[in-house]
């Protein structure tokens, strides 16, 4: 294959990556050759090939594949160095429009190993964010940091359960900030990262490299912080950072899966300093939610598989089946739309049901202990704490025995294992809270509407 050949399969990677993952990661690979079936490319760093390797390899060997090449295996070597290939590896760095590396001076050794930011997905943008009652204040939120400006809230937090949008927003906005501030040193990494560059930057003794490093950026994003818990020479260094950046009115934006206060084995003071900003959470999603999400899901596969047809209801059957999150609806609706199409099928009801059997039947639901915990807190406006707590005043003691009551009636606990979620108290409590809202259900009409729409949202 000629270089120009290269070329060619190069634009059709792009088209598939989308120009940021095409600036960071294939660009600075270097096309050889192919022997034997196996393409070679030179590569600045070991790190990157293993990266290209894992996240492109697939698509590099279909393109090449369609590129009429017999191409099994990829291989990447690191190069040796040569100026052209160095430049090239300064692109490479240049994370979101800023160039780090030039900013921050570190050693030539440095940006070989330090690259400071993580890809961005191409389809992770607002236009493609779906939102809703559970999701619009955390949109809302991110968006006004995406719209740049004086910094107003520092950090944010963005929180939620797996597969509900976090990820999406942190890249939202990082495109967003990067479209209208090209020279703005955006860095989005997950809590994983920062802690392998640390480690990496201890090992090779160059901390000094890594706080340049990190302390040269103008908006820092760290995705799933969680993960840092327990681990704490990472924790001290990422306290720093942080410090480091918001005293210089620099923007942090963090996401994690639950809610600073509530992450174990994390420091207080990291805590603390994590909820001084705005904190806001991505609730689990609702029915017109991911219906809404379906459908917009639809219209990009449209292009795709123009002449597929889509028999009415089934969005809402996938909508009101698969609640868990939002992920794997959209692999259940990408694996409809792949069998209708090889097999040349309409998409029904039926096939639906036959096809996505196995996703079906996982996703049957399961109402938790927790989650009617929090729908109860939430919809009395009390805090979870006084919820489960020891506190017996009527505001908070009416509401423990609905929660009490809806555990009893939605999912298949025991009495004992009820109380014992509920800070310890004994089944003899649950028992008698339970019926004490049997009884009001008939006597008070406020009483019984609660508890129809709570089981209803719990439900849904
Ligand atoms: N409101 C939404 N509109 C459109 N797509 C969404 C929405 N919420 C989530 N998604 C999609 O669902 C998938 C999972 O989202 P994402 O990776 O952002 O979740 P997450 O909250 O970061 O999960 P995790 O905790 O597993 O990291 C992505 O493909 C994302 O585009």
């Amino acid at each position: 294959m000629t270089q120009e050949q290269w070329g060619q399969v190069c634009k059709n990677l792009l088209g598939s990556v989308g120009q940021n993952n095409f600036t960071n990661w294939i660009e600075p690979i270097e096309f050889l050759d192919i022997r034997e079936g196996v393409a070679v490319f030179n590569v600045p760093t070991s790190f990157m090939g293993n990266y290209v390797s894992q996240n492109f390899g697939d698509l590099i060997l279909h393109q090449l594949t369609r590129a009429g090449e017999d191409v099994r295996r990829l291989q990447f070597q690191v190069a040796t160095n040569n100026p052209a290939r160095a430049e090239r590896h300064q692109a490479a760095s240049r994370v979101n429009g800023a160039d780090m590396t030039a900013k921050a001076a570190p050693t030539p050794a440095a940006q070989n190993e330090l690259l400071p930011g993580a890809p961005l997905d191409a389809r992770f943008t607002f236009d493609n964010f779906v939102v809703g009652k559970p999701n619009e204040l955390a949109h809302a939120a991110a968006r006004r940091v995406a719209e740049g400006g004086p910094v107003t809230f520092n950090p944010l937090f963005l929180y939620g359960g797996v597969g509900l949008g976090k990820t999406h927003l942190m890249h939202a906005i990082a495109h967003e900030l990067r479209a209208r501030q090209p020279d703005l040193n955006v860095v989005y990494l997950s809590a994983e990262q920062f802690m392998y560059r640390f480690v990496q930057a201890l090992r090779d003794r160059r901390m000094m490299d890594f706080k340049q490093l990190f302390r040269a950026v103008d908006v820092l994003m760290v995705d799933d912080v969680q993960f840092i818990a327990g681990k704490d020479s990472t924790q001290e260094e990422f306290f720093h950072t942080f410090n480091a950046l918001i005293d210089a009115n620099k923007q942090i934006i963090i996401s994690a899966d639950r809610a600073p206060g509530e992450i174990k084995d994390l420091e207080d003071r990291i805590k603390s300093r994590l909820q001084c900003g705005l904190v806001v959470d991505l609730h689990p999603t609702d029915y017109e939610l991911r219906l809404g999400i379906l459908q917009s899901k639809v219209d990009t596969f449209r292009n795709q598989y123009p002449d597929l047809v889509l028999a009415d209801g089934v969005l809402e059957f996938l909508a009101h089946r698969i609640s868990t999150n939002v992920r794997v609806l959209e692999g259940a609706l990408t694996r409809l739309f792949a069998f209708a199409s090889l097999v040349g099928c309409e998409i029904t009801l039926d096939m639906t049901q036959d096809c996505l059997a196995d996703v079906l039947r996982a996703s049957e639901r399961k109402i938790t202990i927790e989650e009617i915990q929090r729908r109860v807190a939430e919809h009395y406006n009390i805090r979870l704490s006084d919820l489960v707590g020891p506190k017996r005043v009527r505001s908070f003691a009416r509401p423990r025995q609905v929660a009490m009551f809806l555990c009893k009636q939605l999912t298949s606990r025991s009495l004992p294992e009820i109380g014992r979620r509920f800070g310890g108290r004994d089944h003899t409590t649950v028992m008698h809270g339970v019926k004490r809202i049997d009884e009001l259900r008939v006597q008070d009409g406020q009483i019984a509407e609660d508890i129809e729409m709570l089981r209803r949202t719990l439900e849904a």
